[in-house]
């Protein structure tokens, strides 16, 4: 009997006890084990009128970065990029402190779910993952997000490549003389293939934490692992979207005229760009039908809002006053057009898309292969509020790979491995702000929306042209159905020297920035593309 193969399974992992193992839950099962009146505090789910439940992760609303370790070993130690501040060393005793800790508490459970999927669309690429978690909706969260398994992968689904304990109930007392952040704990054993999880109840942290895995071990084997998502038109045409939490990857690959592939994690390999997930995880904060259907019917039956504000049954979109960073998860097939398995031919179009806080990027800007790499490796942007703790405003912020969070290795394999890529299949990138300008407003998501048209049918290598200064930008000037006066960003300030003064003041940042990939010649050589303070001489 599979259960009794688990129940020995979680007993040689050390969680002890006598408990009844729910493997693979159907999302009947789900729902049923969510709404039991038997549930305390954050295990409680509700019915939304919608169909979808609702649940609150409590105190963490979004991921916790400083309190993120990963065991440094012989494996990790000259592997990791250990950069003092994304990736955080522990030893293996501290490990073993907060995984016996998990333990101890999974071992009270009366009941605990082990949800088995995959991480990656391609069997060889792939890692097989075993969840174990003693909240209802944390199973459905992880079931709605990684690939689900077909009846008979599941019973040929043999070991595990990578586990994920989550003792969510649980916090560490030792943390102090440990020398950690906090009494919470997300860690990570490579040598163990193993994350541990303590205090947060944030689903997030699963979900990045199998991307990160993903980003140590693709690009080790030469391929592009991209924080981006990705859709696919009636012609085979890929585009991949980057872009830090909030600047609008999950909004604009949900595009009505395409297929999407994925929202957010995804690998580029020989044959072409795959999804890691199997479901999408949007923000509803101010989600409407009007400017967002996709996503808004896609909040349905078997989805999962996180800490929306509901009133008797009916969601609140527009209430921010849990967080900003409001929530639902849902099964890729909950988008109408999407192509199944998640994966299509190799990419034409990639778009960067930042929020810039400042005001001074152009809403778009066509960038030439040099530039590609510069602007990939700075990631220039604007962390959004919500998404990790402490943020509560957009901060001005500089993410190699649109996605330093999450990146293991250092931030040139993936822009070698990508810009490999870029120039095998001649893809051009684009580099666009969905944030704001000169009015002090966010630039709107119908303008956002027909400049992504014009890049993916081509016709804005055909727009008149200007060049930007001092960010040293190329920009198309006029685009079908994009509104006058806004491409430049020059325009939406009523003195253009207000714009210069703080175009100015950015690209000293990203010239400060930039330093650290100046002592290669490679890096060296990538200055000119940037901005530049003083007019370029040839
Ligand atoms: N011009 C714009 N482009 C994209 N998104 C925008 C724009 N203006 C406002 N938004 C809002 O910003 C948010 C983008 O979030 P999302 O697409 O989930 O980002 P990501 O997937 O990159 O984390 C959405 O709530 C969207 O409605
Ligand atoms: C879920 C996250 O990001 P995104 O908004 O990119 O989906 C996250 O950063 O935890
Ligand atoms: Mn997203």
């Amino acid at each position: 009997m599979k259960n009794a193969k688990i129940i020995q399974d979680l007993q040689k992992l050390g969680i002890k006890g006598d408990y009844e193992v729910i493997y693979n839950p159907s999302y009947e099962e789900l729902y049923q084990a969510e709404v039991s009146p038997e549930n305390q505090g954050f295990e409680r789910a509700e019915l939304t009128e919608s169909g979808a439940v609702s649940v609150k992760t409590g105190i963490f609303t979004g991921r916790s970065p400083k309190d993120r370790y990963i065991v440094q070993d012989d494996i990790s130690r000259d592997t990791i990029f250990w950069d003092g501040k994304v990736n955080l060393p522990t030893t293996p005793e501290i490990f073993q402190s907060c995984k016996g800790l998990v333990l101890d508490q999974l071992s009270k459970s009366k009941k605990i779910y082990v949800v088995d999927a995959f991480c990656g669309t391609n069997a060889d690429t792939r890692l097989k993952v075993r969840f174990i978690v003693e909240v209802a909706w944390q199973a459905h969260f992880v079931t709605n997000m990684f690939i689900r398994p077909s009846h008979y992968e599941l019973e040929n689904f043999g070991e595990p490549d990578f586990t994920v304990i989550n003792g969510s109930k649980t916090t560490n007392p030792n943390w102090e003389a440990q020398g950690l952040n906090s009494e919470n704990f997300i860690m990570f054993d490579l040598t163990e293939k193993l994350q541990i999880i303590g205090g947060t109840w944030y689903g997030g942290e699963m979900k990045k934490g199998m991307f990160a895995m993903m980003n140590y071990y693709l690009p080790l084997k030469g391929m592009a692992s991209m924080h981006c998502s990705a859709n696919v038109g009636e012609d085979g045409d890929v585009a991949l979207f980057f872009g830090l939490s909030g600047t609008g990857k999950t909004t604009l690959s949900a595009d009505p005229k395409r297929y999407l592939i994925g929202d957010d994690e995804h690998g580029w390999d020989d044959n072409g760009v795959f999804n890691y997930e199997g479901g999408c995880y949007a923000k509803v904060i101010d989600l409407s039908a009007e400017k967002e259907p996709d996503i808004y019917g896609a909040i349905k039956r078997d989805a999962l809002l996180e800490n929306v504000v509901v009133n008797n049954g009916v969601a609140d979109y527009t209430d921010g006053s849990i967080t900003e960073n409001t929530r639902v998860s849902y099964p890729i097939y909950h988008i109408n057009k999407i192509v199944l398995p998640s994966k299509a031919g190799h990419a034409k179009k990639i778009v960067y898309l930042s929020a810039d806080a400042f005001g001074v990027l152009p809403p778009v800007s066509i960038l030439d292969e040099n530039q590609a790499q510069y602007h990939f490796l700075c990631g220039y942007t604007s962390k959004l509020a919500g998404t990790e703790r402490g943020i509560t405003e957009p901060e001005p912020s500089f993410s190699p790979a649109f996605g330093e969070a999450f990146l293991t290795l250092h931030p040139t394999m993936y822009s070698k491995t990508l810009i490999g890529k870029m120039k095998e299949h001649g893809a051009k990138a684009y580099l666009v702000n969905t944030g704001w300008n000169g009015t002090g407003k966010r630039i709107s998501l119908k303008d956002t929306r027909a400049i992504i048209d014009a890049i993916i049918d081509g016709s804005i290598e055909n727009a008149p042209k200007t060049k930007v200064p001092i960010m040293n930008l190329e920009i198309p000037t006029s685009l079908p159905n994009v509104s006058e006066g806004i491409l430049d960003p020059r325009d939406t300030y009523s003195n253009v020297s207000e714009w210069e003064e703080k175009a100015k003041d950015l690209a000293s940042r990203y010239i400060k920035n930039f330093e650290q990939y100046c002592n290669t010649e490679e890096g060296k050589k990538l200055v000119a593309s940037g901005p530049q303070l003083q007019e370029q001489t040839i």
